[in-house]
């Protein structure tokens, strides 16, 4: 028999630290009292889900994250609501945020780069396989667990493939591919893109396509107008130009991530 479910309310925890504010709704670090688990809840404004007519993608990021089991995706635990919000509870990633991280150390090194490229691409794997693409990997995204462990966050955009995008984008065009900035159909091969755009940014500190203007950073996409510094490794820097080519079906697999040269030659060494 599978596990019962339980039903939560807010009673069901002990309210800590508040952890920081997402873009819909401020996230909590939480105890279930029944367990003394320490879990993260994530807490919305019923009005604000339907002002941002968000509640079907909201609905989405539930359906997809609750069914989810992978040591870098963020377990989605459970759901409840009272009269005017709505409650996420969470796994609680020990470390916080990655672009908190990422923007303190400025940029990463190829070992500790290396590492959350090749911990995304076993999450991207795990998606894939069961037709989901994520459609939003970015920083922002990114929690770090308790080990230093990479943990995937927000499937608010995520979708069952294939599909063409029938919402407007919000936010950074930074990581999105041609095919999308063009709005042509895509598949599962965009996350492929953003996993180059994300090794870019890991190991230079700002994504490759950047610009003041929506424009200008959607002309240098859709001309794949990569310019890489020369500090950047000769492995990581063939990485790369092989995830950001403009045709999808040439894209980097990524089940080949793990054997690429650059994952290798950077993974740690077994403790002598
Ligand atoms: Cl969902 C979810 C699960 N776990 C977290 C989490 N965990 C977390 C742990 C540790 C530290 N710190 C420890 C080092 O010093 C700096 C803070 C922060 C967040 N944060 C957020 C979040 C969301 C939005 C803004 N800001 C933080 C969402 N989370």
């Amino acid at each position: 028999p599978s596990t019962p479910v339980r039903q939560y309310s807010l009673d069901s925890f002990e309210i800590g630290r508040k952890l920081g504010k997402g873009k819909f709704g401020k996230v909590y670090c939480a105890r279930d009292k029944a367990t003394g688990y320490v879990c993260a809840l994530k807490v919305m404004e019923k009005k604000e889900l339907i002002h941002f007519k968000v509640e079907k993608q909201f609905r989405r990021e539930i359906e997809i994250q609750s069914n989810l089991r992978h040591p870098n995706i963020l377990r989605l635990f459970g759901h409840f609501h009272d009269s005017d919000r709505v409650f996420l509870i969470l796994e609680y990633a020990g470390q916080g945020e990655m672009f908190k991280v990422l923007r303190k150390k400025g940029r990463f090194d190829d070992v500790l780069a290396s590492q959350y490229i090749c911990q995304i691409a076993s999450a991207l794997s795990y998606l894939h396989k069961k037709h989901i693409i994520h459609r939003d990997l970015k920083p922002e995204n990114l929690l770090i667990g308790l080990n230093g462990e990479v943990k995937l966050s927000d499937f608010g955009w995520s979708v069952h493939t294939p599909t063409s995008r029938r919402t407007t984008m919000c936010g950074t065009l930074d990581y999105l591919p041609p095919e999308m900035v063009e709005a042509k159909d895509h598949d599962s091969k965009v996350d492929l893109w953003a996993l180059g755009v994300l090794t870019y940014e890991f190991l230079v500190g700002n994504p490759p396509f950047e610009e003041p203007a929506h424009k200008a950073t959607y002309k240098r996409i859709s001309k794949v107008d990569l310019k890489i510094p020369p500090y950047v490794s000769v492995e990581a820097a063939d990485l790369i130009r092989r995830l950001l080519q403009h045709q999808p079906e040439r894209r980097f697999p990524l089940d080949q991530i793990p054997d690429h040269p650059w994952i290798v030659k950077n993974r740690p060494h077994w403790p002598n």
